[in-house]
């Protein structure tokens, strides 16, 4: 579960002050499915940004599965993002020399898991989404689509309760778009809350829960935790 209250985030540029979130509260229960909409510049990305962990609000409280997080320092922020949280970015992000089964190993790789072990869930996660024949392609070799269902392996290799999209089907043609939200959306019927910023009125309609943004406030939400 997830309480954000009252969340301010301000940044100066030159002499003048940016307020990108303004008393931002926001509840979000384990397992929904959100879309985050408004206009550019609203305060999307800042507000998905706070969610995880990568950046710090100047006020208010994130509370994350009961714990305060803005009073836990970098390094044990950091430990939570990665094994709380799983990120998926317009560009994907995908580490260019690695392979796609190299790609999805690594956080586990990182998170100490035995080779064996690692091996396996690979296989059975790019199983999962058809890319068995693509687990020895770098990604200048994988379609756009193929490049974001390796990165959405990835993010979710090590099974966060979290999962923050950006623009996830932002740079790709409808077809492989309508792929790979269909991948996210078998993530929330696993049980992974989502949250997921776009621009595409279609894309967030699809959700069961949809908060607008507007001038770095919240100016309207579907419901759910409230
Ligand atoms: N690091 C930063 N330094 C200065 N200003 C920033 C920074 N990050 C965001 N802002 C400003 O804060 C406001 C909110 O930005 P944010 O990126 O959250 O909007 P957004 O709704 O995600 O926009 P878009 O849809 O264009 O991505 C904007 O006015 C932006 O210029």
């Amino acid at each position: 579960m997830i309480r954000l209250t009252a969340i301010e985030r301000a940044f100066t540029v030159g002499d003048e002050r940016v307020h990108a979130l303004r008393r931002v509260n926001l509840t979000i229960a384990t397992g929904e499915y959100l879309s985050i909409m408004g206009p550019s510049g609203s305060g999307k990305s800042t507000l998905l940004n706070i969610l995880g962990l990568l950046d710090r609000p100047d006020a208010g409280t994130y509370l994350l599965e009961g714990r305060d997080t803005t009073a836990l320092n970098d390094r044990q922020q950091a430990a939570l993002r990665r094994h709380q949280i799983g990120f998926i970015f317009q560009f994907f992000h995908l580490v260019p020399r690695l392979t796609a089964a190299e790609n999805v190993e690594l956080p586990m790789t990182l998170a100490g898991i035995a080779p064996a072990e690692r091996k396996a869930r690979v296989a059975a996660a790019l199983a999962r989404l058809g890319l068995t024949d693509r687990a020895r392609h770098r990604p200048d070799q994988l379609s756009g689509g193929q490049r974001q269902r390796v990165a959405i392996a990835r993010a979710t290799i090590l099974r966060p309760a979290l999962v923050l999209a950006d623009e996830p089907t932002g740079n790709l043609d409808r077809a492989s778009g309508q792929e790979v939200i269909q991948t996210i959306e078998a993530l929330n019927q696993e049980g992974m809350t989502v949250v997921m910023v776009t621009h595409d009125p279609e894309l967030g309609g699809r959700t069961r829960r949809q908060v607008r943004m507007q001038d770095g406030r919240i100016v309207e939400d579907s419901g759910g935790g409230g």
